[in-house]
């Protein structure tokens, strides 16, 4: 699939684009190339992988220059760059446009130009009916995507996206902060403790990715079906592991921007998604441009899905303290933690 192609990774300092070298780098792949404006992470990159088929480009999705000559040449792009703290981009929702909505506009606009085969936008949950800016700016990323690969046909490019959900143990996530405030004797700061995510690896994060690569039409979207857990039981899994189940727990209430659950899909794309077993597929509006049609002309279908739920963290499979006790100890994050090692968050 790989063999001999170059992949371009844009945000590919980050955790996911780490996953995806460790799986692709000593692959029959020709050349992986990190965009991000990074310098010193790249530069720990370098020396961690120091790999023939790495390459390094500095820049910023918000110019298009860089992005015109990182693309030279480049078969595949996992699209990662983007602002995702919700905080950030709540108090600087314009930093958030310019990367997340303009600088994937340049990032399909180079692709396109240099003649890239498939182009893989990665988005998350927080765009399902999105209540912060960070989500918002992520729902216009997805439009602009779909809006995008409307307009390829004789170009030979492919543009699709998924989303996911919270990967487990990643940098400033709530889980190595609660294996520290248990190692530093602090109480567990609990938001809510009925509140639910989803539940994923960084390896279901990179395989979702390549569902999407080896099976996107464009516009379409990917979704993994995930287990959810409430931070309750999250919090109980953990203080089993760390052989501290009396540790105190402080219930600080919910946090700004923050949903009581998440959704992965919304009741209107549920009534399009296509069920592939361990993944939907949302196909994009067949609609053309006539959007009279989207004036005049309604669906019974659409109907039905607006009295139907969503596909959300409150309804989808629910873990136990056993359950969610089982998948932490997939990670080697909490296999670390639970051998009694120092860890640090899964990137
Ligand atoms: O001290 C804390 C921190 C978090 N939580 C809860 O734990 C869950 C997960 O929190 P966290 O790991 O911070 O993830 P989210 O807030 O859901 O989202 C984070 O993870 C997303 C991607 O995984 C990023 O895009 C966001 O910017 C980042 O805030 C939530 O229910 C929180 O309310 C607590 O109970 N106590």
């Amino acid at each position: 699939m790989f063999k001999d192609k170059t992949l371009l990774i844009t945000g590919g300092t980050g955790s996911f684009g780490n996953a995806v070298l460790k799986r692709f780098l000593d692959s029959d792949i020709g050349e992986i190339r990190i965009f991000s404006r990074d310098e010193k992470k790249q530069d720990d990159q370098r020396k961690r992988y120091a790999h023939p088929k790495l390459r390094f480009y500095i820049g910023d999705v918000r110019e298009r220059n860089g992005l015109d000559q990182a693309m030279r040449g480049v078969d595949f792009v996992f699209h990662a760059a983007a602002l995702k703290q919700v905080p950030s981009c709540e108090f600087h929702p314009m930093q958030a446009v310019l990367t997340n909505v303009m600088g994937t506009e340049n990032v399909l606009g180079a692709a396109v130009a240099a003649g890239v085969q498939r182009v893989i936008c990665l988005s998350t949950d927080k765009a399902v009916y999105p209540i912060n800016a960070m989500g918002i700016s992520k729902a216009m990323m997805e439009k602009v995507m779909v809006a995008a690969s409307r307009n390829l046909e004789g170009t030979g490019t492919v543009i699709c996206g998924t989303r996911y959900g919270n990967v487990m143990a990643s940098r400033g996530s709530v889980i190595p902060l609660f294996v520290d405030q248990v190692r530093g004797g602090a109480p567990i700061t609990v938001t809510d403790p009925a509140m639910t995510r989803f539940m994923m690896t960084l390896a279901d994060a990179v395989d979702l990715v390549l569902y999407a690569f080896e099976h996107g039409h464009n516009g379409d979207i990917f979704v993994q079906k995930a287990p959810a857990a409430t931070v309750e039981v999250l919090t109980r899994a953990l203080l089993e592991l760390l052989g501290q189940p009396d540790h105190p727990v402080h219930v600080m209430g919910s946090r700004h921007g923050e949903k009581l659950y998440e959704a992965l899909l919304s009741r209107e794309e549920m009534a399009c998604a296509q069920d592939l077993g361990r993944y939907y597929r949302v196909p994009p509006d067949g609609r053309d441009l006539n959007y009279a049609k989207f004036v005049d002309q309604g669906e019974e279908r659409l109907t039905q899905a607006l009295h139907a739920d969503e596909y959300h963290s409150h309804n989808t499979e629910r873990l136990d303290v056993a359950g969610m006790k089982a998948l932490l100890l997939k990670l080697d994050f909490m296999q670390r933690i639970a051998r009694g090692e120092a860890a640090v968050a899964e990137e």
